[in-house]
């Protein structure tokens, strides 16, 4: 285990920062994010809003449970007469009463009687305990106790859960099911929620074929496409595929211009970077989109701006490039616009095992990983190219490695990016290894 000193990590090797003449990664986030306005707010019903952000906090507007009621099927008594009740001295009262859930009307509780009642009916007046069922004989008339009870046994008193007031979720939180149910308890029948950002997902690249078609030679399937929507969506989003386009000016304006009108982002992938034929710089570098190199590896070539208004992300095409500079970028932002709170995946601080990892200078490296929960540690997989997808379907983390780390060793701290649930963490013995 390596130790902190000085406020230093050992085990991992520095160079200052030299100006590379690259855009640091949190320039080109920030603007990225400036790009996307927060969608309107619309009440929905339940179950319309699962997965979607809070956008006001839920107040309230009645106690849980709303009475007192009964946590048990039994006999509601005063605990004063049931007190020496035992296997051996067992006490007998009347039942004046039969309360099953859902009845509102029963008289109060008179001294030396029991009411029969239900797992949730509403405690009669007087009664302040319940004998479970199982400590009787079950008797209908009249019941006969065998063990004693106190004050407030086998009650659930009202606004023990929730008081009236109380905020059960704020603003900017995601509505899971647990929060709708909360919300239904409450009498809730809609939510206000933020609308799904529209996002015109775009593949470019004359070498790309739909998956399901024949391959012909030097041609590639398209995984971009799939993958970004995938992302969007998972990010809160609503995505819509334009057909692949190919390295045409001309064909890229004709698919996108007629679809700009009800998007909020237009995302694309490929055609970025220092070719002769990179469609998408050429179509809109002049049209209100910035094209930059980023002081990152993988994602280095990136653009955003805006395109007759709509803003525009446009990726790298290495398929591994692209999710992770969504990763870094957009989905911040998506979520962001979405209404989220949280914006950023949960990050901690692993140890490195398996062999040292070299990072460039200058560059924010994200390498692709599998965290492992248990034990706090990590792992690389696969090496740094970005055409390795695999290697990242195998992952669940990515490692974030700062521009001016250049080795880190066995045993370091790293920080990760955590992009999977536990439960989901299962990976295939050869994966990227
Ligand atoms: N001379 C230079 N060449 C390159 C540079 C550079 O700075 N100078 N940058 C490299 C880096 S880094 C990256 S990343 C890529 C980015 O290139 P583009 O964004 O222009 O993407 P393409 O050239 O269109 O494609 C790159 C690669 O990815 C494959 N690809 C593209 N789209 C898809 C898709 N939808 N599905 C699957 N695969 C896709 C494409 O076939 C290429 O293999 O540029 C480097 N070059
Ligand atoms: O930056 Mo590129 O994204 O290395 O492959």
């Amino acid at each position: 285990m390596w130790h902190v000193a000085d406020g230093r990590m050992t085990g991992v090797t520095t160079q200052p920062n030299r100006t590379s003449g690259l855009m640091p990664v949190s320039a080109h986030q920030a603007e990225v994010a400036s790009l996307m306005d927060r969608t309107e707010i619309r009440r929905r019903p339940l179950i319309e809003c699962l997965g979607l952000a809070l956008a006001e906090d839920l107040t309230a507007p009645i106690p849980l449970p709303p009475f007192d009621n009964s946590a048990m099927d039994g006999y509601a008594v005063h605990a004063a007469d049931a007190a020496s009740a035992g296997a051996e001295s067992p006490v007998t009262l009347p039942v004046a009463e039969d309360v099953p859930a859902g009845r509102g009307d029963a008289p109060p509780l008179r001294c030396g009687e029991a009411h029969r009642i239900m797992t949730g009916a509403l405690l009669s007046d007087g009664a302040n305990a319940v004998i479970p069922v199982e400590s009787t004989d079950a008797g209908v008339d009249q019941v006969t106790i065998f063990s004693s009870t106190t004050t407030g046994r086998h009650l659930r008193r009202a606004g023990e859960d929730v008081g009236v007031g109380d905020v059960v979720a704020r603003a900017g939180d995601r509505l899971s099911p647990a929060r709708l149910g909360v919300a239904a308890a409450l009498g809730i029948a809609e939510l206000s929620v933020h609308r799904r950002p529209r996002v015109l997902v775009l593949s470019t690249g004359s070498e790309l074929t739909e998956p399901g078609s024949p391959l012909a030679p030097g041609r590639i399937y398209e995984s971009n496409g799939v993958m970004l929507a995938a992302a969007v969506l998972e990010a809160g989003g609503e995505p819509t595929r334009l057909r692949i386009v190919p390295d045409d000016v001309a064909e890229f304006r004709a698919a996108v211009e007629p679809r700009l009108g009800d998007v909020d982002l237009l995302l694309t992938s490929g055609g970025v970077s220092a070719g002769a034929y990179e469609v998408v710089k050429d179509a809109l570098a002049d049209q209100g989109v910035e094209f930059r190199k980023i002081a990152m590896q993988p994602g280095m070539p990136q653009g955003a701006g805006r395109y007759r208004g709509v803003p525009v992300v446009t990726l790298p095409g290495n398929p591994v490039s692209a999710l992770v500079s969504f990763e870094v970028f957009v989905r911040p932002a998506l979520l962001a616009a979405a209404g989220f709170r949280e914006v950023l995946r949960p990050r901690t601080s692993a140890t490195l095992e398996g062999a040292a990892l070299r990072s460039p200078s200058d560059k924010r490296q994200y390498r692709r990983g599998r965290y492992h929960f248990d034990t706090g540690s990590v792992r690389v997989l696969g090496a740094p190219g970005s055409h390795l997808l695999s290697a990242m379907a195998a992952s669940n983390c990515l490692l974030e490695i700062p521009p001016e780390t250049t080795m880190v060793e066995p045993g370091a701290q790293v920080t990760v990016w955590l992009l999977d649930e536990p439960q989901n963490s299962a990976v295939p013995p050869s994966a990227g290894q």
